[in-house]
């Protein structure tokens, strides 16, 4: 048996989902066209699903590129492309100097925290946020918010077995990951791999990152890693929360 690795994660300045919807509203960027139906795709049956899925096992693989609709995901795809062709995405890792050295033979992406403030942006942060009361309705986890990031694995880039938060400390809930890859095959790698939540860690399944694919689980629950990608892979993950403010780990 092999002991996950378990990584403190420190939190970004996060801006108050509230907050953005009102600078969205108040710009002139429109989410309008990019949200057409979303709040209709969050279907009550739908949410059952999901709820069923995180309190039975743990976890749960869904295609939502339906739900999101192909002109979304193509938008969120280039905005990674894009910032991945720019230094915007920066190294993922924890602590500072020699720390961030060790950590890198933990995890190797690079990521970009989400302000909500682009269209695409804006329509997904309503999508996750009808999850996020979805979720409490049915399963009364009292998430208050959520936060998420982009990720870019380039060849040869991994993230090791680790859980996504410590058990008890109420902040990092529910994971989700939404991949934006076309046309992924198995020989290109980078395969989530997900572990039984019980004490012997048994490999549970793996989710190939093909775009519109998203993986929902318990982020205190479930071991989870990915394998060295042989593509660039994007995507993007998100955490949904009970605490109000970041609190130190
Ligand atoms: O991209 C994935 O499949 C999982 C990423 C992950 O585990 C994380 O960012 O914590
Ligand atoms: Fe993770």
């Amino acid at each position: 048996m092999e002991t996950p690795v378990v990584i403190p994660i420190h939190d970004p300045l996060i801006t108050p989902v509230n907050a953005v919807r009102g600078a969205v509203a108040g710009s002139d960027v429109q989410p309008v066209d990019l949200v057409h139906d979303r709040l209709d795709a969050v279907s009550d049956a739908w949410l059952d699903e999901l709820a069923l899925g995180l309190s039975e096992q743990g976890w749960m693989t869904l295609d939502v590129r339906a739900r999101l609709g192909s002109e979304l995901l193509a938008a969120l795809q280039k905005e990674v492309q894009i910032l991945d062709r720019t230094d915007a995405m920066k190294k993922a890792g924890i602590g500072r100097g020699s720390d961030l050295m060790r950590d890198r033979s933990v995890r190797r992406d690079k990521i970009a925290w989400l302000q909500g403030i682009t269209a695409p942006q804006a329509a997904l942060f309503e999508f996750f946020d009808a999850i996020r009361q979805g979720l409490n309705q049915r399963l009364f986890l009292g998430l208050k918010r959520f936060e998420t990031h982009y990720a870019t694995y380039h060849p040869g880039d991994f993230y090791k077995k680790h859980l996504d938060s410590f058990q008890g400390r109420a902040s990092r809930v529910v994971s989700l990951v939404l991949y934006l890859n076309e046309d992924w095959q198995e020989s290109d790698g980078g395969a989530l791999q997900v572990f039984s939540r019980d004490i012997e860690h048994k490999a549970y399944g793996t989710v190939l990152p093909e775009a519109g694919r998203m993986a929902l689980f318990m982020s205190e629950e479930i071991p989870h890693g990915v394998l060295p990608a042989n593509r660039t892979r994007y995507s993007l993950a998100c955490w949904f929360r009970q605490d109000e403010v970041p609190l130190p780990l």
